[in-house]
Formats: C-alpha cells, sequence, structure tokens
C-alpha cells in the first residue's frame, strides 16, 4: 500500500494537539511533509516548550500515517519559541523572547511562589527560562532558589543573573535591603526595577517571568507602560471578595494593553497533610467564577498544602522538589497553557522590518 501527499496531509489534519485543541495541519505544527517513493517524512514544530509532548505527538502522528498506508514514517518533533508582540510603543529586547508579569492585586496570595513554580515548569518542559523578583517590598526569590550574595559584573555595565534549578534569577533583593525601598517614592521604584531589568545580562531566554510587587497602583501602571510585556498571569485566592481585586487588575493590563492570559486560583482547597482529606475553606469553584466573571481563562487551581509551602522556604520549590507530584503537575498544566496562549499571539516582526530612513534630496 502506498500513501498520496493528500492522504498523508489528511492523515495529519486527523491528530490533535491536546495542548492546543487545534490539529497538526490547521495549528500551522507540520514544516515540512515529504512523501517520496512509498517513504513518508514530515517535520513537525511546535511553539512551546514541549518535551514532554514531544513523544506523545511523534506517536499520535506516526500511528495515523500508518494507518493512512504509510510504511515506517519518519516523524521529527522539534520546538521552536519566538518572539511575540508587545504593548504599542515599547521597544522589545534582543535577548528575551516574551516577558511575562506574574501580579496580584494585593499581598499574601502566593503571587511569588506561583512565579517560582511557573518558571521552573516552563524550564523543565525545556525552555530558556529566567525569573526577575521585582517584588521591592518583599523579595522572595533568593530564598526560593536558595541564592545569596551580589550578582557579578563582567563588562562593568550590566550584571550577570545568578542561576539554580536551570532558571536564570535576578532580584532586586540582591541589591538593596527591602527595608530601604519601603520608604522610596513611586518613580524611584519604577527607575530601579527597570534598571534590573534592562541591566541583566540574560542569556538568550524564550521566557522571562517577572515577580511584580503586589497591586495595582501607579508603580504597577508605570511597569505595565514600559516593561514590553507579552502578557500576564493574575494570581488569585478563591474568596468573593478577591473578585474586586482582581478585576482591578485585569482592568490595568487592559488599559495598558497587555493581553491577560489567565488567572490562577491559588489556596483554592485545602489538604490535610495526614490524612490527605481535602476541604474548600473558601468555598469550591470560586476561582472559575472569577474567571468567568472577568471574561478570562482560569489556568488551574493549586491547593492549599503545606508541601508547597515547606518546599519554597527550604530554597527548593515544589516543582524541583517533587518532580512527580499532583501539584508539579498542576504547576506544568498552567505553564503549558500559558506557552500556548503566548505561542497564539501575534508574532513580533518589529526585529524584521526595514527601517524607515528619512532623507533629503538636497
Ligand atoms: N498553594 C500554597 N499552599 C501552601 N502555602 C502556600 C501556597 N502558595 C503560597 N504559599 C505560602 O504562602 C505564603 C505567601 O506566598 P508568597 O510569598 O508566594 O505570596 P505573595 O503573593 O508573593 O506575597 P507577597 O505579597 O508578600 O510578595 C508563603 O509562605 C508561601 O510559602
Amino acid at each position: 500500500m502506498t500513501i498520496s501527499q493528500e492522504s498523508a496531509q489528511a492523515a495529519l489534519a486527523g491528530v490533535v494537539d491536546p495542548n492546543t485543541g487545534r490539529d497538526l495541519v490547521a495549528g500551522k505544527s507540520v514544516r515540512k511533509l515529504l512523501v517520496q517513493g512509498g517513504g513518508v517524512t514530515v517535520d513537525i514544530e511546535l511553539g512551546y516548550p514541549a518535551k514532554s509532548q514531544i513523544e506523545p505527538i511523534r506517536a499520535a502522528a506516526t500511528a495515523a500515517l500508518v494507518a493512512a498506508g504509510a510504511v515506517a514514517p519518519v516523524v521529527n518533533v522539534t520546538q521552536k519559541i519566538v518572539a511575540h508582540a508587545v504593548q504599542r510603543g515599547v521597544k522589545t529586547m534582543a535577548n528575551v523572547r516574551n516577558i511575562i508579569a506574574v501580579s496580584s492585586a494585593k499581598g499574601g496570595v502566593g503571587k511569588s511562589t506561583t512565579s517560582a513554580n511557573l518558571a521552573l515548569a516552563l524550564a523543565a518542559e525545556g525552555a530558556r527560562v529566567g525569573l526577575l523578583d521585582a517584588d521591592i517590598y518583599g523579595p522572595s526569590q533568593p530564598t526560593m532558589f536558595a541564592l545569596s550574595g551580589k550578582p557579578v559584573s563582567e563588562d562593568g555595565a550590566t550584571m550577570k543573573p545568578m542561576e539554580n534549578y536551570g532558571v536564570q534569577v535576578n532580584s532586586i533583593g540582591f541589591l538593596i535591603d527591602p527595608g530601604q525601598a519601603v520608604v522610596w517614592r513611586g518613580p524611584l521604584v519604577v527607575q530601579a526595577l527597570t534598571q534590573l531589568l534592562e541591566q541583566t545580562a540574560w542569556d538568550d531566554l524564550d521566557y522571562l517571568v517577572i515577580d511584580m510587587p503586589p497591586g495595582t497602583g501607579d508603580i504597577h501602571l508605570s511597569m505595565a507602560q514600559k516593561v514590553p510585556l507579552t502578557g500576564a498571569v493574575i494570581v488569585t485566592t478563591p474568596q468573593d471578595i478577591a473578585l474586586i481585586d482582581t478585576r482591578r487588575g485585569v482592568d490595568m493590563f487592559d488599559k495598558v494593553g497587555i493581553p491577560v492570559l489567565g488567572v490562577v486560583e491559588n489556596m483554592a482547597v485545602h489538604v490535610c497533610s495526614n490524612c490527605g482529606h481535602t476541604e474548600h475553606i473558601f468555598g469550591s469553584g470560586g476561582g472559575e467564577r472569577i474567571a468567568k466573571e472577568l471574561g478570562v481563562e482560569l489556568l488551574g487551581a493549586l491547593p492549599l498544602a503545606m508541601d508547597i509551602r515547606l518546599n519554597a522556604d527550604a530554597g527548593k520549590p515544589t516543582v524541583v522538589a517533587s518532580p512527580d507530584s499532583e501539584a508539579t503537575n498542576l504547576y506544568k498544566a498552567i505553564a503549558r497553557k500559558v506557552a500556548v496562549k503566548v505561542a497564539d499571539k501575534a508574532k513580533d516582526y518589529s526585529g524584521k522590518l526595514p527601517g524607515i530612513v528619512v532623507s533629503s534630496n538636497t
């Protein structure tokens, strides 16, 4: 039995990528399809970090081609993360393809823990990831990543980020005493944070996750206007009262044209560390309700679990401390949704357009 180009294409159109919800052809993942002398070679390129997804997608595409009559088809699956558009009028960074802000309308909801685990989950799936701790009033990434000291400068102009668990990290906490920042005026905070972002020598990042300061005040609005953001993730707890706060966060990003990629509901359900019994302390379905009312996607819900806190305090967040745990799977699923949403966004062609040259004929 032989197979034609058309039937090979049709077979691939019948394979749905579970992460994007689109088939391999409609989702433009098939980059090359070669049917020659009875042999089939196909190159599939995924736009998100997909280490754990490569084998299942390869297997599904192979099975579909075999079912359509191909003999021993060669299916190559790779990933390529490209830069995406940012808000209008803001210059992108050459060494960072996509910047994702993790924000919360108020403190203590688990924004920093979520940022750390999101960064680690993206790295675990094979992406090049950085984490910028801009939480000027309570920088906690040095503790969570077990990093201390001050970043060094090799060229006298930029700081080399520190690194642990495969993630490049810089934190305002490495540079200033948090007590000092509390008295700073807004513009000074914004200047310090943008400098921290721009003067770090990030090494070829697919994603930079920014752990933003909590709140939705002037500092956040200025940051959202100045930092070239691909999108924002908002962390919230499930209480009804959090809806009002979260709405403020969504409105702020909307105002400056930054897409809200979705909401993460943290501490959604309490898991007893002794017996595993689960209890919805704040009522069930809060995150879903919040996301629905605000018209944004619920990216995932994390339980209130002792392990998540213990791991973070011990300098080894859950994704690296317990890579096979249920919580890690939840963080990874959130990371995949974030990455797919970023991949779906309009691509950034600003670096490819020729510059406009104005010349005089006189
Ligand atoms: N899902 C969770 N289960 C249990 N503890 C959690 C969870 N998420 C966060 N925590 C704990 O809650 C506390 C606050 O979390 P975190 O520092 O991440 O919040 P934050 O929103 O960044 O706070 P801040 O506004 O102070 O920066 C920490 O002790 C953290 O370990």
